[in-house]
C-alpha cells in the first residue's frame, strides 16, 4: 500500500487557471495588479525563488515589479525601495524576500510595508487581524496546505493535526488557520523543546512537517492513513531539496505532499491570489 499524492503542481496550476480569468475581469476595469519583490543579496536559492514567482506572475497576466540590492545594503537603503514600493500604484502587492543579510532588522522592514499590499501576509497587522479573525491576506504556506487538502478531500474537520516547527511563516501562522471555525481541526503544536515528539505525532490525523530537519518524521512516527504534509527545504552536498519527511513515510501514510512538487508551487499560487484579492480590494475602494 502506498499514499495517495497530493500534488500540488496539479492544485497551484488549477488556481493559477482561475486567477487568470480573475485578472481578465480586472482588466476590463482597466486595473492591471502587479507583483513587486525585494531581494537582497546574491543567494541563489533566493534568486531561483523569486525567479520563479515572476515566472508565475507572466503566466497569470501580474505585472512584475523586480527590485534588487547587494549584500551589502544597508537598512536605510533597504526601507527606502519599501517606502517607493509602498508610494507606487502599479505594485498593488510585493514582498521582501527572506532571509534579510545578517545585521538587518527584517522585523522593522517587514513593518513597514503598506498592510494592504502585503503579499506574505505576514506584516504584525495582517497576522494581528488573522488572530483577530479579520478579513486579511492570508500567509501562503498555511493557506496552500490547507487548499492542497481540500482540494484532495482530506477531512479537516475535528482532525488531530500536528504542525512541527515554531517559525513564522508556517509553524507559528498555521495553527491559527487550521482552528478558525470553518477548519474546525485540533491543533497541537511541537517542536525542538518538546518531549516526546513521536508519542506527539502517532496520534496525528495529518502531520504538518515544518522544521528544516531533513527526514525528521520517520516511517515508524505516522499512524497508518494520516495526511502527511512535506514544508521542509534542506539541500543535500549537490543541491537536491532533502525534506522534513523520510521517504518512507509513503508506505504508511494514507496522503503525502511530494517535496519538491507539493507545498512550494501551492505557497506561490496563495502569493497571486494575495495580489489578486489586493487589487480586486483596491478596485472595489
Ligand atoms: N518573503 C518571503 N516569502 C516567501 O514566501 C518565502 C521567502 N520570503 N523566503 C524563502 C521561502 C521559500 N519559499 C518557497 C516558495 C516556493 C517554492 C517552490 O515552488 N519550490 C518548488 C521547487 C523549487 C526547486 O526545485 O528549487 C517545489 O516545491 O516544487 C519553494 C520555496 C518561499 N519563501
Amino acid at each position: 500500500m502506498s499514499a495517495q499524492i497530493l500534488d500540488g503542481k496539479a492544485a497551484a496550476a488549477a488556481i493559477k487557471q482561475n486567477l487568470t480569468s480573475r485578472v481578465a475581469g480586472l482588466a476590463f476595469h482597466g486595473i492591471v495588479p502587479g507583483l513587486g519583490t525585494l531581494l537582497v543579496g546574491d543567494d541563489v536559492g533566493s534568486q531561483k525563488y523569486v525567479a520563479g514567482k515572476h515566472r508565475d506572475c507572466a503566466a497569470v497576466g501580474i505585472a512584475s515589479i523586480q527590485r534588487a540590492l547587494p549584500a551589502t545594503a544597508t537598512q536605510r537603503e533597504i526601507e527606502a525601495v519599501v517606502a517607493e514600493l509602498n508610494a507606487d500604484p502599479s505594485c498593488t502587492g510585493y514582498l521582501v524576500q527572506l532571509p534579510l543579510p545578517r545585521g538587518i532588522d527584517a522585523n522593522r522592514v517587514l513593518e513597514l510595508i503598506d498592510p494592504a499590499k502585503d503579499a506574505d501576509g505576514l506584516h504584525p497587522t495582517n497576522l494581528g487581524r488573522l488572530v483577530l479573525g479579520e478579513e486579511a491576506p492570508l500567509p501562503c504556506t498555511p493557506n496552500g496546505i490547507i487548499r492542497l487538502l481540500r482540494r484532495h478531500g482530506v477531512e479537516i474537520d475535528g482532525a488531530h493535526v500536528v504542525v512541527i516547527g515554531r517559525g513564522i511563516t508556517v509553524g507559528r501562522s498555521l495553527p491559527l488557520l487550521l482552528t478558525r471555525r470553518g477548519e474546525n481541526a485540533t491543533v497541537t503544536q511541537v517542536h525542538t523543546g518538546t518531549r516526546e515528539m513521536a508519542a506527539h505525532l502517532r496520534q496525528a490525523d495529518i502531520v504538518v512537517a515544518a522544521a528544516g530537519v531533513p527526514h525528521l518524521v520517520k516511517p515508524e512516527d505516522v499512524k497508518p492513513g494520516a495526511a502527511v504534509l512535506d514544508v521542509g527545504v534542506s539541500r543535500d552536498e549537490t543541491g537536491r531539496i532533502v525534506g522534513d519527511v523520510h521517504p518512507g513515510v509513503a508506505e504508511v501514510a494514507g496522503w503525502i505532499s511530494p517535496n519538491p512538487g507539493g507545498v512550494g508551487p501551492m505557497t506561490r499560487a496563495m502569493l497571486l491570489e494575495n495580489v489578486v484579492t489586493s487589487a480586486e480590494r483596491a478596485a472595489r475602494a
